[in-house]
């Protein structure tokens, strides 16, 4: 069996003075799969994410387990090992992009200076402007001569987001990490955000981890479900058999708390 791309192995991480934040986190994620971290606000789904990136915070500590990228050991190579890979393999889009956004700097600049790191050499004013109308295109940015000169405030949160993604893509990361990219808008532009990161998923076939408190959302957007609680994981497992067949208590409890008779839930249960 081949690797898979990312694997997470017995992760713990703790913040002095607490109960571990991850206490042995472990999942595999094949390359263009798609998979939900669901669960309580607490349970770790951010910091798993960070620890991914190499990007927590000062004051947690690792204190066991691995990360395995492509089979390499991002915890054990450190800084070295994972800042190559950081917006470039491996991308984020955080929620609230509006927040995440230099309010004083066009969205075109913007996306254009990330280009411009990812080149690795010096582009020529159009070569890098063309890079910008693609990826703006690839977003779904309608107009993006226009866009890519508009200031974050002139744009609405789901276009900004759009943004972020454009961002996020520069680099043409084969793994995207979603940190509840939709919190904030609107529930129509919610879907939208959602099916452009599904759509771009399946066209690179990236991989995707989707956090998202919701399990609505995952049901729907995720080839399979990994269920936090307090650090750990409750149960993973594919979409359907995870709601055709839950197995831990806290899962089933999730499920029922979910509404939605109409949606994909309902069929998934029934
Ligand atoms: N900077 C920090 N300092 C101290 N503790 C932290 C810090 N960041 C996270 N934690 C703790 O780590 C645990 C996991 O937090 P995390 O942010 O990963 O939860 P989450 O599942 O993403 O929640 P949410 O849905 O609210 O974002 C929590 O107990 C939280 O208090």
């Amino acid at each position: 069996m081949t690797a898979p791309l990312l694997r997470v192995d017995g992760l713990k991480v703790g913040f002095k003075g607490a109960a571990p934040a991850l206490d042995g986190i472990s999942f595999d994620l094949g390359a263009g799969e798609t998979l939900a971290l669901v669960g309580e606000s607490g349970s770790g789904k951010s910091v798993t994410a960070l620890s991914i990136l190499g990007l927590l915070p000062p004051a947690a500590t690792i204190l066991g387990g691995r990360v395995l990228f492509d089979d390499v050991d991002l915890l054990a190579g450190g800084e070295a090992a994972v800042a190559p890979l950081r917006g470039r393999a491996i991308s984020m889009v955080f929620q609230n992009p509006r927040r995440a956004l230099d309010p004083l700097r066009r969205v075109g600049d913007a996306i254009g200076d990330v280009v411009g790191v990812h080149a690795g050499r010096r582009l020529t004013r159009a070569a890098r402007a063309a890079r910008v109308q693609d990826l703006l295109t690839a977003v779904g940015i309608p107009d993006p001569l226009r866009r890519a000169r508009a200031f974050p405030h002139e744009l609405s949160g789901g276009m900004c987001q759009r943004v972020m993604i454009a961002i996020a893509l520069a680099g043409n990361p084969r793994l995207l990490i979603a940190d509840e990219p939709t919190t904030g808008l609107d529930v129509t532009t919610q879907a939208v955000i959602l099916d452009l990161i599904g759509d771009l998923a399946d066209a690179r076939g990236m991989a995707t981890i989707l956090i998202t408190h919701d399990l609505a959302v995952a049901a729907e957007r995720a080839h399979r479900i990994l269920v936090m609680r307090r650090g750990r994981v409750v149960e993973q497992a594919p979409t359907a058999q995870l709601f055709q067949a839950p197995a831990d208590p806290y899962t089933k409890a999730l499920i029922r708390a979910t509404p939605g008779p109409d949606s994909r839930i309902g069929d998934l249960v029934r």
